[in-house]
């Protein structure tokens, strides 16, 4: 079992070693349904065929003058038919049923294996394919059920009947339907073979054009204001039509089935044997009669195994691309019976070094934050300052050196108690396409009442602008909160994280899109989350770093000098050149990126 961050309770466990183990264990999940299904469907089957027998006999009966005999088959008939009619509706349901059942589920384990993954496989994975797999590839799943697996079953269930029938009529006469079937499996396999290989291809390539088209429309505005739209048409032209040839090329595989024309070859030669054995008499006009009607139902077996291969086929593809995503390696464990305590706020950083790839991005860090200090660091863009904090709740892990919280390794802590009282405002405020209250609430799920919420958004200094709209806490704001301005987005993140009220809480430059109009507002509702808790401060305000107790300067991955500011003011110049000519200046903010780069 792989690691991952997220696990549900009770999960059930389904077979991830290949895609048709797994699409075993799915529909083993409704072994009753399926036994069920596959005890009707035959049932009518062999309902249906002895319809073809009915009919063999009313010939004899015919040629017999057999009045009495006739009427009782055209009931026999009535009935069966009736009864097919019937029990067919329950087949196709039942199959429907485990079909969108399967579906459901496969979808419900794709999501929850999404949660569980870690940051590192989101950052590599491009959002387009993801929702490629999770909508395409589910519903190709789905449809290999039902009609897939249906037909084939049906069809085989139905040849079943057929071979069961010609037995009872004459056991000689099954000898050119066993050898059509011998050749009919043979170049089914070989028609699996070359399509097999053609379905997968056509799987990723409609997830590279999907993730495609889903980066230009996220991008658009980048597209638009650099005047890429040629380019971007392109590249979407080039993979679409890639797409294209690789459906055609399915196309030609499917045109070139040969079992169509081996079943015309297969009646010809039964309709001769059964002709030599009339001949012969060995058989009735009846018997030969019923036999040609069993053997043209083959027809039924050859011709829908086209097209439900061709399902199978892609739904097994499908299978494949969402056990890969499933199967893929995530870096951290949920490590749920890990430690577990109320977080008290110490947070030591011991000689920790850290890099996304090759190059360090941080280097040897150490420093110690005691319960309920607030310390502020500053440095120049890309120094590290944001992945410094990304390692206290776990999104990263260190390549070297310990994390410690409250005196525990951040790797024995359990995931879900360390980063349940962690909170993090960051820079681009991420708010979903809910209600203003929904997105307070987010943290605290389904727990928070609606007087927390509002007496968060009052700290938050965020109360006012909310009750200005029309629907107060319940206005539904747009896909990323594109609504609201960048200084309200931060209002309602720190009224968020107010409300589920962290021991550790980080601030990443949060107040930098904040107009001077609400400045003090903000300075407040910073001030007031700031309180009782452990704070890292990630930002370039200067009134907001005079009440950090302790600041640390970081430069290139490094962290050159820590102390109180004025500590720091006296004895390091880096710092001294940041702030010097602010020193005397009220509560303002100071892009320190562009002073230290000009010290460096
Ligand atoms: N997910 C990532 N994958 C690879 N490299 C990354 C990733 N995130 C950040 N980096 C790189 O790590 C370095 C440090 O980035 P980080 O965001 O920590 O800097 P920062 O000091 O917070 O910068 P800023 O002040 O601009 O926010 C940068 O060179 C950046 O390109």
């Amino acid at each position: 079992m792989s690691k991952r961050e997220f696990t549900v309770s009770n999960e059930y466990t389904y077979n991830h070693s290949s895609p048709t183990r797994w699409i075993i264990s799915h529909l083993y999940r409704y072994k009753f349904i399926v036994l069920f299904y596959m005890i009707v469907a035959i049932t009518v089957n062999l309902a249906f065929s002895e319809t073809r027998v009915l009919v063999g006999n009313a010939f004899d009966a015919v040629l017999r003058g057999d009045g009495a005999q006739i009427g009782i088959i055209a009931l026999e008939m009535l009935g069966l038919v009736i009864f097919c009619g019937l029990v067919d509706i329950t087949a196709r349901f039942s199959i429907e049923v485990i079909a969108r059942r399967f579906s459901r589920d496969a979808r419900e384990e794709l999501y929850t294996s999404l949660l569980g993954k870690s940051q590192s496989f989101h950052n590599r994975q491009r959002v387009g394919d993801i929702m490629a797999r999770a909508t395409n590839d589910m519903s190709q799943v789905g449809d290999m059920v039902s009609p897939g697996f249906d037909i084939i079953y049906d069809s085989f269930s139905s040849m079943f009947a057929i071979l069961f029938f010609i037995g009872l009529l004459d056991v000689r006469l099954l000898l050119v339907p066993l050898l059509y079937l011998v050749v009919f499996g043979f170049s089914l396999w070989h028609y699996s073979r070359r399509l097999n290989p053609v379905s997968r291809q056509m799987r990723e390539q409609f997830g590279t054009t999907n993730a495609i088209l889903n980066e230009a429309v996220t991008g658009i505005e980048v597209i638009k204001s650099t005047s890429q739209e040629e380019q971007e048409n392109t590249k979407f032209a080039h993979n679409a039509t890639m797409y294209r040839d690789l459906f055609v090329k399915n196309g030609v595989i499917q045109g070139q089935y040969l079992p169509t024309l081996l079943l015309g070859i297969a009646l010809a030669f039964c309709f001769l044997h059964g002709l030599f054995l009339l001949l012969q008499h060995q058989i009735s006009v009846g018997q030969l009669v019923a036999f040609i009607g069993l053997a043209s139902n083959m027809r039924f077996v050859t011709d829908m195994s086209t097209w439900s291969f061709n399902l199978v086929q892609l739904g097994v593809a499908g299978g494949r691309r969402i056990i890969g995503m499933i199967k893929q390696d995530t870096e951290l464990d949920e490590n749920e019976h890990g430690y577990n305590a109320e977080i008290k706020g110490e947070i030591v950083f011991e000689n920790i070094s850290f890099s996304y790839g090759e190059a360090p991005i941080l280097k040897n860090v150490s420093f110690r934050a005691l319960p309920g200090q607030t310390i502020a660091i500053v440095g120049q863009t890309g120094s590290g300052k944001s992945t410094m904090t990304k390692l206290v709740n776990r999104i990263y892990d260190a390549s070297e050196g310990r994390v410690l919280i409250d005196g525990q390794d951040t790797r024995d802590w359990s995931l879900d108690a360390l980063r349940s009282q962690i909170s993090t405002i960051e820079q681009d405020v991420f708010l979903f396409s809910r209600s203003i209250a929904e997105n307070i609430a987010y943290g605290l799920g389904q727990k928070a009442n609606q007087a927390a919420i509002e007496a968060a958004a009052h700290d938050a200094q965020a109360h006012d602008f909310i009750m200005g709209f029309k629907e107060g806490y319940e206005t539904v704001i747009g896909e990323r909160g594109v609504m609201l301005s960048g200084g309200q987005r931060q209002r309602l993140a720190i009224a968020r994280a107010l409300l589920t009220d962290p021991r550790i809480l980080i601030l990443d430059d949060s107040t930098s899109a904040i107009d001077s109009a609400t400045e003090d507002e903000i300075q407040k509702a910073i001030k007031r989350v700031l309180q009782n808790r452990t704070t890292l401060l990630i930002t370039h305000r200067i009134s907001q770093i005079r009440w950090a107790d302790k600041v640390l300067v970081v430069r290139n991955g490094e962290i050159i000098d820590q102390g109180t500011h004025e500590e720091l003011m006296d004895r390091c110049y880096t710092y001294q050149r940041i702030f010097s000519h602010y020193d005397s200046a009220p509560a303002t903010s100071v892009a320190p990126s562009a002073v230290v780069n000009s010290a460096d």
